[in-house]
């Protein structure tokens, strides 16, 4: 099978004139190799103490096949499975679902409806958002399949508790846990002990698998098969990735490459926004779920420093029409990895309606993925003109096989990328805070209301007309 190729040469010396990195140092023997060499031993160390259980999420046939099997009997019976999880355990589904299911971002994706129930995934406790979501599900047409790793985060309890209600309003009451699945730690946790008691059907999340890199487990393969994305093809892709990930020559490794190049391109050329720009509407939520992944894991302290790249999503060409005058002419503080896609098995035709309006005839015969693709060359070609790095990242037809070994790509890079930043990339402490005061805000017992300082009206600004 032929996985994603990367290509380093827009960030590179002679392609870029000014400010790229000279190719030696990545060969064999040269520092960003050798320091990229401490970064890999540590994430072997990881691997042997069984910290880096995403790795092994490919290979594990025997929950792919639970999975297949609850979403091909239990999960069919449905119209509409919903699921209700935040983070890394709703970000995976939503890529899964439009990269692989909707072509395009912006329809209605979860009205498409054909064999399969319509999937919608609800992260956000949004009033509006959950208020229409049950204007527009019979619950007792529904299953709710609620993903936590914790099983006590708090938005998505409450989105447990409201969808429970919804259904026990409507059905008998000894059929409500006949509408949930669980999908969440094997042995701990909220949701594990309710599960127990009440006998609701789980999948596992396997303890050493964190929420952020948990797409490939459950939490993404039980959503993606309901509405019928191959996971066979899925693992498949992301096994071969896992195989192309290994050694210390960066040559050989396009996860190495991609994380000592992102990581020397924010600590070396003091470019710390890395943007992920895709050229396809259908890889638009991978940028978000890429986005979770880079910041939560990175973003931390160092000794008493602060480190950490901003990832920032883009779509091509749409973005050409928002972000790229900045990315252009703004602060050199950035590097662009385009994501180039291959289009074929769908493109269409531009009729040649009007061969004599200028602005009209030369797109006449083309069709728009060309167009689509002649877009992302001329960008990252202008970029490069004016000395500003990227990479491409040529992901071929982003089919299911495909799509898992891109996601395999970034998981490993990203543990890379926290060996080179010298920080652990399978934690999260910097969002607990807001967890414990959130908490407090609620009236959750044991935890005490925050101090607030008292609020100066006259720094709140605005608010009156007339
Ligand atoms: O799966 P859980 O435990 O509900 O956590 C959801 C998300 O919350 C975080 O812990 C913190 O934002 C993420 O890492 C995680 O993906």
């Amino acid at each position: 099978m032929s996985l994603p190729i990367l290509d380093l040469n827009n960030v590179l010396a002679p392609a870029l004139a000014e400010g790229g990195l000279d190719p030696a140092r990545l060969e064999v023997g040269g520092d960003l190799q050798r320091r990229f060499a401490d970064a890999h031993e540590v994430f072997e160390r990881r691997r042997a103490a069984g910290d880096l259980g995403f790795l092994d999420l490919p290979f594990d046939r025997e929950t792919a096949g639970r999975v297949a099997e609850v979403a091909e009997s239990f999960g069919q019976w449905f119209e509409d499975v919903v699921v209700l999880g935040i983070g890394g355990s709703g970000l995976g589904a939503v890529a899964l679902r439009e990269a692989l299911l909707v072509p395009a971002w912006n329809e209605r994706s979860d009205e498409v409806r054909e064999y399969h129930p319509r999937l919608h995934v609800v992260d956000n406790p949004d009033p509006r958002t959950v208020h229409a979501l049950f204007e527009r599900i019979d619950p007792r047409r529904a299953l709710f399949v609620v993903i936590s790793k914790s099983g006590s985060t708090a938005e998505t309890m409450a989105l447990y508790l409201v969808a429970r209600a919804r259904v026990a309003a409507v059905v008998e009451a000894e059929q409500v846990r006949g509408h949930f699945l669980f999908v969440t730690d094997p042995e701990r946790g909220a949701l594990r002990t309710l599960a127990e008691a009440e006998g609701i059907p789980t999948l596992p999340v396997p303890a050493n698998v964190g929420g952020r890199f948990s797409v490939l487990s459950s939490v993404g393969l039980l959503p993606a098969a309901v509405c019928g994305i191959d996971i066979d093809e899925l693992l498949a892709g992301a096994a071969a990735m896992v195989e192309a990930c290994r050694g210390t020559d960066l040559r050989a490794n396009p996860a190495a490459a991609l994380a000592t190049v992102l990581w020397a391109a924010d600590t070396e050329l003091d470019l710390p926004i890395h943007v992920l720009m895709a050229y396809a509407d259908r890889l638009r939520a991978f940028t978000l779920w890429f986005q979770q992944l880079w910041a939560e894991s990175l973003g931390k302290v160092r000794g008493d420093g602060h480190v950490g790249p901003t990832p920032l999503p883009a779509v091509g060409a749409t973005d050409q029409h928002a972000q790229v005058q900045l990315f252009m002419e703004g602060p050199r503080d950035k590097i662009v990895v385009f994501l180039a896609v291959d289009g074929s098995g769908v493109e269409v035709e531009v009729p040649d309606l009007h061969p004599d309006v200028e602005t009209m005839a030369y797109l006449g015969g083309a069709g728009l993925g060309t167009l689509l693709d002649a877009e992302r060359r001329a960008t990252t070609e202008a970029l490069r003109l004016r000395s500003r790095p990227s990479i491409t990242l040529e992901v071929g037809s982003a089919d299911a096989r495909s799509f898992g070994a891109l996601i395999m790509l970034f998981e490993i890079a990203t543990v890379y990328a926290g060996g080179l930043y010298g920080v652990d990339p399978l934690d999260q402490p910097g969002v607990e805070l807001g967890k414990r005061l959130t908490y407090a805000l609620m009236g959750r017992h044991g935890y005490e209301a925050p101090d607030v300082p008292e609020v100066d009206e006259r720094w709140r600004i605005g608010g009156t007309s007339g």
